[in-house]
């Protein structure tokens, strides 16, 4: 296609180019990757600097000066999409590239983490099956390519599990701020469980705020015996579909996402039971539009309902309000209130 301008004149309609940069948007998600792997943000962040460096510094500080020209490429494209800042100082000197506060993230909030996880080999086996959740929606493309459920098979892999662990800290970290800084709902409260906590490290944001909370972190057996121990946290195993601890509050962030509505009923169910009188579930979800549009934020929101229906089981998926209302009614909570709408994460309160 060399030649081809992206103003269509000799011949590629505007709309045969954007279906191209659509198609070819892999190359993003896989050079994110390649530079996670290759701890390349660490490398520009030297010594807590932003130290604009050339790919030729970059691949000989990883001891492959053979390959600072494929680095260069990789550079260059996400610097197109906002992760890394450009800078030539003369037309003899070599491209240097530096962090933008996108790329940032990587190195502040250890995102790296979570590149890796999402874009790991054993989640792009099941996105190639992508087109069997129409065919034979069953099953989900994770367990066609894997025989196993995500959350299972990430259990059952040390390896795997410590990464999914490290993800979920690290993409959860600004989510968890946002909240914190809004949410006056934890006066009074003296026992909080999450519900699906990972690590801990949503649990431990919440009583690092909110000094004298106990708190208890349920997870799959295997998910809590290898979290770290936090002060006030006790790690408790089991799953929650079947039953959950006792607390004056619930939260959770990210979990009802995972279940079908039976399921979310079952589970908002088995929490309404574990809460006292007038005890709440506190859910942090992601909450579709009813209308769909071209907005970043959209998008965002439903490229991640799509990961769910690779990844996590038949009727796993984000919901628009209204659904949620459903739910929790279905489960006998007094009212749902939304407390905290934002346009990624939405803060649910299901009342007793
Ligand atoms: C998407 S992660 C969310 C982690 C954490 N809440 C966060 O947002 O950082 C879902 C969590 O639910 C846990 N989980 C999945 N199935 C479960 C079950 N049946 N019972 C208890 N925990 C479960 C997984 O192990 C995982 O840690």
């Amino acid at each position: 296609m060399e030649g081809v301008s992206n103003n269509g004149s000799n011949g590629a309609s505007h709309t045969t180019w954007a279906m191209m940069e659509l198609t070819n948007s892999i190359a993003v998600s896989m050079s994110l990757r390649a530079m996670a792997k290759l701890d390349v943000p660490k490398i520009i962040w030297q010594n807590g600097e932003n130290t604009p460096l050339t790919a030729l510094e970059i691949a000989t500080k990883l001891g492959s000066e053979a390959g600072s020209s494929n680095l260069e490429r990789m550079l260059r494209l996400l610097t197109a999409h906002g992760v890394f800042n450009e800078t030539m100082l003369g037309p003899s000197e070599g491209r240097r590239f530096s962090l933008t506060g996108l790329g940032r993230e990587i190195v502040d909030r250890s995102m790296g983490a979570f590149i890796l996880y999402r874009l790991d080999d054993a989640l792009l086996d099941a996105w190639r099956l992508l087109h069997e959740a129409v065919l034979e929606p069953s099953s989900e493309p994770f367990i066609k390519a894997h025989g196993k459920p995500a959350y299972h098979y990430h259990a059952d892999d040390p390896v795997f599990n410590e990464r999914m662990m490290e993800a979920m800290s690290s993409s959860s970290g600004a989510v968890m701020d946002w909240f914190l800084e809004r949410y006056d709902g934890f006066e009074g409260v003296r026992r909080v469980v999450d519900l699906g906590g990972s690590s801990g490290f949503c649990l431990k944001k919440i009583l690092d705020k909110h000094k004298g909370l106990e708190g208890i972190n349920f997870d799959l057996p295997k998910v809590v015996e290898a979290a770290p121990p936090y002060l006030g946290i006790e790690h408790v195993g089991g799953d929650m579909l079947e039953w959950v601890p006792q607390g004056d509050v619930i939260f959770m962030k990210g979990i009802l996402c995972s279940w079908d509505d039976d399921e979310c009923v079952g589970l908002l169910k088995n929490c309404y039971k574990a809460l006292p009188e007038k005890g709440k579930v506190i859910a942090l979800e992601q909450v579709l539009p009813m209308h769909t549009d071209t907005s970043p934020s959209t998008r965002a929101l439903l490229q991640a309902d799509v990961f769910l229906m690779a990844i996590y089981s038949p009727g796993s998926k984000r919901r628009t309000e209204d659904i949620f209302r459903r739910l929790s009614e279905a489960a006998g909570f007094r009212t749902l209130e939304i407390v905290l709408p934002g346009s990624f994460y939405t803060a649910l309160e299901f009342q007793k």
